[in-house]
């Protein structure tokens, strides 16, 4: 990948809390027309990359880059405005706010938009995510699919550029987990580059172009999603272990027509 193709790039990332390790001499490089799914243990530090990324967190050493330009020293709303999105594991919208509502907030707030032009932004996004029809429910009173789809929707509020997606298909029955990946196709045809973690990996094989595996602070395996699934040290780390089985995963993808 030649620096001209690079969306992200993460030099050199080393994080510790204490004696946990979450990143040891990390590199890492995302095109702006690419999907990359991480997957990884619990605890493998996949959650803290992204708040490296989103700058909510410092990193000990190395630096990130975006678009060209060194982050490192942004603070996570000035990131925002220059075009990461985020979404967390535990979304938390405002709850007495309707949809509509929230997804203006942050088009205020993270996108810097104003007037008619914020609301066009909001009634897009909506469209886009599939929840345009919920617009004036309070966000309290979405089930948990639809809450998904507006967290989608108040990063895609921001207009990143680059959108990172925390483990967002958690908690789904299959079929919601299908909706949620035409919901992140759609938003792929639309030119973000996305970042996906995410344990229910069938869903990253459906929607990503490549995959890399971290535990330990490292990066164990990068490449097509299917190989990385089947690399030995993949599947050592998650024979028995994983939420769901990479080997599993793996044969069963083969086996799709
Ligand atoms: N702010 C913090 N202070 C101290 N320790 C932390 C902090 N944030 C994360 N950790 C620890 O760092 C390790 C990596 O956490 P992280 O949430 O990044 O992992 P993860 O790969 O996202 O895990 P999961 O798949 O369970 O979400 C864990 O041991 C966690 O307890």
């Amino acid at each position: 990948m030649s620096p001209q193709d690079e969306l992200l790039s993460l030099r050199g990332i080393s994080k510790k809390f204490g004696q946990v390790v979450v990143a040891t001499d990390l590199a890492l490089s995302v095109r702006g027309d690419e999907a990359l799914g991480i997957v990884g243990p619990n605890g493998a530090g996949k959650s803290s990359l992204f708040s490296m990324i989103s700058g909510d967190l410092r990193p000990d050493h190395g630096s990130v880059w975006f678009d060209g330009k060194d982050v490192t020293a942004q603070s996570a709303y000035r990131r925002t405005r220059t075009g990461i999105g985020r979404t967390y594991q535990v979304p938390r919208p405002f709850e007495h706010l309707t949809v509509f509502e929230n997804v203006l907030v942050s088009a205020h707030q993270g996108g810097g938009r104003r007037g008619r032009d914020a609301y066009d932004h909001a009634a897009s996004v909506l469209e886009l995510t599939g929840l345009a029809a919920e617009a004036n429910t309070p966000a309290g009173r979405l089930g948990l699919l639809q809450r998904k789809r507006l967290e989608l929707s108040r990063s895609l509020g921001t207009d990143p550029t680059l959108l990172l997606l925390d483990e967002v298909a958690g908690g789904l029955t299959d079929p919601e987990v299908t909706e949620l990946v035409d919901v992140v196709r759609r938003i792929r045809a639309a030119g973000l580059a996305v970042v996906w973690i995410e344990h229910v990996v069938h869903a990253l094989v459906k929607s990503v172009d490549r995959m890399i595996c971290l535990a330990g602070g490292r990066v164990v395996a990068d490449g097509a999603p299917l190989d990385v699934l089947a690399h030995p040290d993949v599947r050592e780390l998650y024979l028995g272990g994983g939420p769901e089985s990479a080997d599993a995963t793996a044969d069963e993808e083969k086996a799709s027509p």
